[in-house]
């Protein structure tokens, strides 16, 4: 999730500050339409030879905005070169330092399965605590109906608060190496999961925006099974960089999966790939490790990576301590964290046009400027944040067709806030 670049003392390129600086003068404020300098979004910058801290004013947006502004400026300082790691940080912290809320975490994984039982909580708590051994993280239970994270890792409550009255997530450490915890399990005894619809809705939604977390690099977020209202607004709300599924390699588990992955692509939220658990038996007696569904590709049928493959092994079901897990979650961690890292790049030619940010009289002109200078069967590509579907009778009226002879006419949404359209100049 970093570059691994270390600054040049010979290089002749600007000082890395200078660079980081030009690099955030390209994220815009969506609101005010300008750069998040210009609208005075970045309250300070610090670099520490190749580490680099920023601090945002973002407490006047909502919770959605600003985790979507702080993540553009993360990917934005990360992709400086030269730097190692980049954390964007509220500028409003809570009274102890502490992050309140999900906004200040940098990258957010969510971990998801169609169905119940299949591991999907033996996954994110070992991915935290895989994550942990080398970044600031955090764990979310939000599985309201059976919150079994503090059982899994042998943590317990209560709550407490901060200053301010914001719980605190409670914390476990293994050598050195902490985890934060926060699970509506750790609330008071039974009231979870008498939660229902609405109630466990905003109950979440208040623990999400106010636990103030120490750690602010990488939350997990273990979401309930299924994919019901309260999986969807949760990730919606909570605008992750992308979603980690967890299935068993049954042939109905895997159709639910694949329907999953499709729904959760058709609400804007990336998915990073799937774990196919308890596929294999690792036998204790002859060492050997059997396949127990031999089958076709689990890639192909799922339409999405596989970050792993779990054998069933006594092993996961032992308690995970932060930074000391199984090599195959490490491997997983690995693969998850690469996976975020590029969850938001956008699949476009170099030659797009990018008009995200653009003022609003700007964006026809530069739209028309640069679909006329086309030649006859050529294509153009324009990067939009708004739905750029309309732009179709745009084009039609700029070569005096009707929009439905606009040759190879798509607009596909890559993220939540990008759109791409294609289309070929007739
Ligand atoms: N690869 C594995 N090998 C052996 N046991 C496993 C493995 N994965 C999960 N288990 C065990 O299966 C049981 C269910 O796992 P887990 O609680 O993680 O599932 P879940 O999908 O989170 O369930 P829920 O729907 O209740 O949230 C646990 O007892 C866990 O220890």
């Amino acid at each position: 999730m970093t570059n691994n670049r270390h600054p040049n003392p010979d290089s002749d390129d600007p000082p890395l500050e200078d660079r980081v600086e030009s690099a955030l003068r390209a994220v815009r404020d969506p609101d005010a339409g300008v750069n998040v300098f210009e609208a005075g979004l970045v309250e300070s910058i610090d670099v520490d030879e190749s580490n680099v801290t920023v601090e945002a004013a973002v407490s006047e947006f909502d919770h959605k905005n600003a985790t979507g502004i702080m993540r553009a400026m993360v990917q934005a300082v990360r992709d400086v070169p030269d730097v190692e790691s980049a954390h964007v940080e509220p500028v409003s912290p809570s009274a102890d330092g502490a992050v309140e809320g999900v906004a200040g975490f940098d990258t957010v994984i969510a971990v998801a399965s169609a169905k119940g039982g299949v591991g999907k909580s033996t996954v994110s708590t070992a991915l935290a605590c895989a994550l942990a051994a080398d970044r600031p993280t955090g764990l979310f239970d939000a599985d309201i109906h059976g919150p079994n994270v503090p059982s899994l890792l042998d943590v317990s409550g209560p709550i407490h608060s901060d200053d301010e009255g914001n719980p605190l997530p409670v914390k476990t450490t293994e050598s050195g190496t902490t985890l934060d915890v926060m699970s509506v399990g750790l609330m008071e005894d039974g009231a979870p999961l008498a939660w229902r619809g609405a109630m466990a809705h905003d109950a979440l939604t208040e623990l999400f925006t106010t636990t103030a977390w120490r750690a602010d690099d990488t939350l997990v977020v273990d979401l309930p099974p299924g994919t019901g209202d309260v999986v969807l607004t949760t990730l919606q709300e909570v605008s992750v960089d992308g979603v980690v599924v967890v299935t068993t390699p049954f042939e109905s588990s895997l159709d639910d999966t694949a329907r999953s992955i499709e729904l959760f692509r058709d609400n804007g939220v990336p998915v990073l790939g799937a774990v196919v658990n308890m596929g294999q038996f690792a036998c204790p007696s002859c060492g050997d490790t059997h396949d127990m569904f031999p089958g076709g590709s689990h890639e192909e049928h799922l339409d999405a990576p596989v970050l792993a493959e779990l054998p069933f092994s006594p092993r996961f079901q032992a308690t995970p301590a932060p930074g000391e897990v199984a090599p195959e979650m490490e491997d997983l961690a690995d693969a998850v964290a690469d996976a975020a890292a590029t969850a938001w790049d956008l699949d476009v030619p170099n030659d797009a046009l990018d008009i995200r940010g653009e003022a609003p009289e700007k964006r026809r002109e530069r739209v028309a400027e640069r679909f006329t200078a086309l030649e006859s069967g050529e294509t153009f590509t324009l990067v939009s944040d708004r739905d750029p579907t309309p732009v179709r009778d745009f084009l039609g009226g700029l070569t005096d067709r009707r929009p439905e002879e606009i040759p190879g006419f798509e607009v596909e949404r890559q993220t939540p806030n990008d759109w791409v359209l294609t289309a070929t100049r007739p």
